[in-house]
């Protein structure tokens, strides 16, 4: 099989007080896939994720991405291969106008004029917001922010795309939009999220993750139908919801 998109390795993490929150995860990701990182509140979601791009330094064990191992020397082009999309839009969104804040990842990679121009259109035609090029991104909807905030980072051509509870606070239209835009992409995703439903329309498969440890990696069908592991592991689903009726739908 081909070198994972991204390899994680035995990795072990303490944050400087001393609370360790990763214990030894092993995760491999293939280039296409669409995996849901699922864990109750406290997991080491957030811990792991702080990893792919470097924000954190493995305790222990090691980081890979197609191949490159997550360094202090070789951020810069871990960053360019890790596109993070953060809970809040407003993280990410800091420019006059949306094509400044779309530009400025791949400003910053070396493209200029004809070039750029190019990048930054290919990445809003993707989330659909190519006609708000102009707009501060303050005046845009919640929803259309998040948007913007995901062509910043397609921007740059990322060969794994991690997306931090990509359907929070999104109205319902706006959170079926989206899931149809993140299953029209062709990069490979890895979603954090506690939006079971979410997890199951567009992600194929499921990891868990339970107090630094991965607990289940498998089908996301699976996963939501394993009644023992869901409650051993905090992860309800919504009342009503029923994954046995997507069976044969999910993470198409
Ligand atoms: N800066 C920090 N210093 C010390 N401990 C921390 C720090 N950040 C997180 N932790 C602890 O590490 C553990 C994992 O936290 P993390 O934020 O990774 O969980 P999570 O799965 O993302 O949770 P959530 O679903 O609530 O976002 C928790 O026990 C948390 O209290």
């Amino acid at each position: 099989m081909s070198t994972p998109v991204l390899q994680v390795e035995g990795l072990a993490y303490a944050y400087p007080d001393g609370h360790q929150a990763l214990f030894g995860v092993d995760l491999h990701v293939h280039q296409g896939e669409r995996v849901a990182l699922l864990g109750p509140n406290g997991a080491g979601k957030t811990t792991l994720v702080l990893h792919l791009n470097g924000i954190l330094e493995a305790g222990a064990g090691s980081v890979s991405v197609s191949g490159l191992p997550v360094t202090k020397g070789n951020v810069r082009e871990i960053r360019r291969r890790v596109g993070v999309v953060f809970q809040d839009p407003d993280d990410q969104l800091f420019m006059p106008t949306v094509r400044d804040d779309v530009a400025f990842g791949p400003a910053n990679l070396g493209l200029r004029g004809a070039e750029l121009d190019t990048a930054v259109h290919a990445a809003l035609e993707q989330v659909g917001m190519v006609e708000f090029i102009d707009r501060p991104p303050h005046h845009l909807s919640f929803g259309q922010r998040r948007r913007v905030a995901v062509a910043t980072v397609l921007a740059m051509q990322p060969e794994i795309l991690v997306l931090d509870e990509p359907s929070s606070n999104l109205d319902p239209a706006s959170r079926r939009e989206l899931a149809d835009i993140l299953r029209g992409l062709e990069v490979t995703v890895l979603m954090v999220t506690h939006d079971l439903p979410y997890a199951l329309e567009l992600c194929p498969r499921s990891v868990v993750l339970s107090d630094g440890v991965i607990v289940a990696d498998g089908t996301t069908y699976d996963v939501l139908t394993d009644d023992t592991l869901m409650s051993a592991h905090r992860l309800e689903l919504p009342f009503g919801f029923d994954p046995r009726s997507m069976r044969g739908l999910a993470g198409r």
